[in-house]
């Protein structure tokens, strides 16, 4: 099973299974997370879809069929039939960041306006009412009481988002939800459900118009749901699969006993400066992560930070300057055009767990940290300019923005995280940072376009 059928997804998970030794004996059934749209699209073609994977050189392309079943994430009785069923054993997460209702602290926050609205509709149902609830992990947590009720047996949670530790989160989630259905069922699934995590790598924007045409121009048939990617992939888990999975292993993905070190580097290193890049960059006036990164402003940040970082990423095998030097060649992939205002979405969520660890870390071992804050200034200057940023705490964003000076920057920074926010010194270097990386403007190399 997936929850959140998006582009990841499709050119990630599915590949792994599809490339799995035992492919022939699994099937995905993959939901959506807030619009039918996807399910859709692919049903009308029995699920299938193609896999651009693009290369500095050029496009090759792969017809997927590991997903068997494409449904409308608001079926929730097709979810409780399914996750019901004893021959379920996986349920793979791609539901973003800011599905997990974190708080600034890194704990489940029950008043976050999506779990207040799914613990009501689970209190509802819990006493004889109807209704379901609205999110994804509010809607396996309905779906997990009617496991325990047909005696399915236990499974895996699978995160596969960007968040630190993302089994525990999901862990901390579902088990917050589930106390609206009686004690009983956090007991259960304490005892019957695995959640693993994992840390998950392969760049895949958005598709566009441009790629549904190459695809009918290059592979002679119409698909209206390709997925593009780059070629490099990764994949690694931590955690028991007490219902069995598809040997992901034999296509390349590696079980490992401790995921903290590849979870730092995979978040602080790539995501990490995806961020600077998404926020600098469109300050500067870019809108690719290609653009940003050729903009020697930008790139200095992105080195500067990886400086710091690099320092807190000591575990054998990391191979720190080889991956650094890996990243710059897929993000100088100008053909992957990766936007900018993709990845700036959900800033307090994912700076919360890119830009203040190492910023944590740094201050700890007596450095400044400024290459983590000149991540959070460029937030901190983003959201003062852009007119549409996404994020779950939007509202309070707007409400620090009438605030001026440092009691801004105060306000802004304690969304993030309490313990900076309330850091005097590391408000002053924030506040000192901002406007730094537009003040040079116009010494951006690179010709933008809108
Ligand atoms: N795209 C990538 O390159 C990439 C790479 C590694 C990891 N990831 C992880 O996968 C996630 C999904 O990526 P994608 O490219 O498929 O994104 P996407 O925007 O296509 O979203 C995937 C699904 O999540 C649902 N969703 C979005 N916001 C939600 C919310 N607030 N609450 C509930 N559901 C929500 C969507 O409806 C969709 O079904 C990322 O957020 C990230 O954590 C993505
Ligand atoms: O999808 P997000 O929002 O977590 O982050 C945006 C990008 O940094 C991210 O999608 C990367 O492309 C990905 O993590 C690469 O594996």
């Amino acid at each position: 099973m997936h929850l959140g059928l998006g582009a990841f997804h499709r050119s990630h998970q599915a590949w792994y299974t599809q490339h799995a030794s035992d492919a022939a004996e699994w099937g995905i059934a993959a939901f959506t997370g807030r619009r039918p749209d996807a399910a859709t699209a692919l049903s009308t073609q029995d699920c299938l879809y193609t896999l651009v994977e693009r290369s500095a050189g050029g496009d090759s392309f792969e017809v997927i069929g590991s997903i068997v079943e494409a449904v409308d994430g608001a079926n929730v009785d097709r979810l409780c039939e399914l996750i019901a069923a004893n021959e379920t054993a996986v349920v793979m997460l791609t539901i973003t960041e800011a599905a997990y209702g974190l708080a600034a602290d890194g704990t489940f926050d029950a008043d976050s306006p999506a779990a207040a609205d799914d613990l009501r509709a689970l209190s509802a149902i819990a006493a004889g009412g109807t209704g379901a609830p609205g999110s994804p992990l509010g809607r396996l947590v309905l779906a997990l009481a009617g496991r325990r009720d047909s005696g399915g047996g236990p499974l895996a949670v699978v995160s596969c988002d960007n968040l630190s530790a993302n089994g525990d989160v999901a862990r901390r989630a579902v088990l917050g939800l589930a106390a609206a259905l009686g004690t009983g069922l956090g007991e259960w699934i304490g005892a019957n459900v695995s959640f693993v995590s994992t840390s998950v790598d392969r760049i895949t924007p958005r598709t566009t118009a441009e790629d549904i045409e190459e695809v009918a121009e290059q592979c002679g048939y119409s698909d209206s749901s390709p997925v593009v990617a780059e070629p490099f992939r990764n994949w690694v888990l931590s955690g028991d699969f007490p219902a069995g999975r598809p040997r992901w292993e034999e296509a390349g993905a590696v079980v490992v006993d401790d995921i903290e070190p590849y979870e730092n580097r995979k978040l602080w290193l790539l995501n990490g400066s995806h961020s600077i890049l998404a926020y600098a960059g469109q300050l500067r006036g870019h809108s690719t992560v290609a653009q940003a990164l050729a903009d020697p402003v930008c790139r200095k940040a992105v080195e500067d930070f990886w400086d710091e970082a690099a320092n807190h990423l000591n575990a054998d095998g990391l191979a720190i300057p080889q991956y650094r030097q890996a990243l710059l060649e897929r993000f100088g992939n100008a053909r992957i055009a990766h936007r900018l205002a993709q990845i700036a979405a959900d800033g307090t969520t994912k700076l919360r767990m890119r830009a203040v660890p190492v910023l944590m870390a740094e201050r700890a071992a007596g450095c400044t940290g400024a290459g983590s804050a000149l991540m959070l200034a460029a937030w901190i200057d983003y959201v003062a300019t852009s007119q549409d940023f996404q994020d779950p705490l939007a509202s309070e964003i707007q409400a620090a923005n009438t605030l001026e000076g440092g009691e801004r920057v105060r306000a802004l920074l304690r969304l993030v995280s309490a313990s900076i926010g309330n850091d005097a010194a590391i408000v002053d270097l924030v506040q000192g940072l901002c406007g730094s990386l537009t003040a040079n403007k116009a010494a951006a190399a690179v010709p933008t376009r809108p």
